[in-house]
């Protein structure tokens, strides 16, 4: 278990240089960059994604969010985009964990899971051994088009303290987070750290005066 502090920040649906320096300049020490998805407001192409994780700085994390199950794929995405973390928001299907680790050794790796019943703390349990981090977020991965985040949705936090409590490893919590919501999701389930989209923005620009507003929260 780990102890409860200020959790670290994710802004995600990253569009260019600008929304990046300024999540960077309100506190978020993480970005989310979203390649191509079944679903959801905040894909962008790898050559955007390439361009603007050239001009971030460390210490600051850089993530890939990736719809593939496969991971010689995964391995060939991360190369053309240049992030040093993949978030993984599907199951894999071909090849293992192992696979992005040898080939490269520097990435840290986060699985997403959908919270959406009590199964899904067994799924956590299972994958824990394997990865950085996990990543809870609401979706629905059975759907003709599958959902695989940027829902602006939340989802059973009481699911997401039991996971919290029971996997060693780093929880970001994802799924709906916004300035009104935030105090109440760090008091339930205490995650590492918070991943949002579509709660600091309007019209899918990321919003000033709303990311002013959560950091407030924190
Ligand atoms: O935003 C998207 O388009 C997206 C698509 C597919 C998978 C993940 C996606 N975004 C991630 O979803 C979480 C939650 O989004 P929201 O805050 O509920 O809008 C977001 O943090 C991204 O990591």
């Amino acid at each position: 278990m780990h102890p409860t502090v200020k959790p670290r920040i994710k802004i995600c649906c990253i569009s260019s240089i600008e929304e990046a320096w300024t999540a960077i300049n309100y506190g978020a020490s993480a970005l989310g960059f979203v390649s191509q998805m079944p679903s959801g407001p905040g894909v962008i192409s790898e050559e955007l994604i390439a361009k603007i994780v050239a001009k971030i700085p460390p210490p600051i994390a850089t993530f890939l969010l990736t719809s593939s199950q496969d991971t010689q794929e995964i391995i060939q995405q991360i190369k053309r985009c240049g992030t040093n973390t993949v978030q993984i928001c599907d199951k894999i299907e071909s090849g293992n964990y192992q696979d992005i680790r040898e080939a490269l050794p520097g990435i840290s790796m986060v699985q997403v899971i959908h919270v959406t019943n009590e199964y899904s703390i067994n799924e956590a349990i299972k994958i824990a051994p394997f990865v950085d981090a996990i990543l809870l977020d609401s979706g629905n991965q059975s759907l003709d088009i599958k959902e695989l985040g940027g829902t602006g949705r939340i989802h059973n936090w009481d699911i997401s303290k039991q996971i919290r409590g029971q996997v060693e490893i780093p929880i970001f919590l994802a799924g709906g987070l916004k300035p009104e919501n935030v105090a109440l999701a760090i008091k339930q389930v205490a995650p590492f750290g918070l991943d949002l989209c579509s709660g600091v923005r309007t019209n899918n620009k990321l919003n000033e005066n709303k990311l002013k507003r959560f950091f407030e929260q924190l």
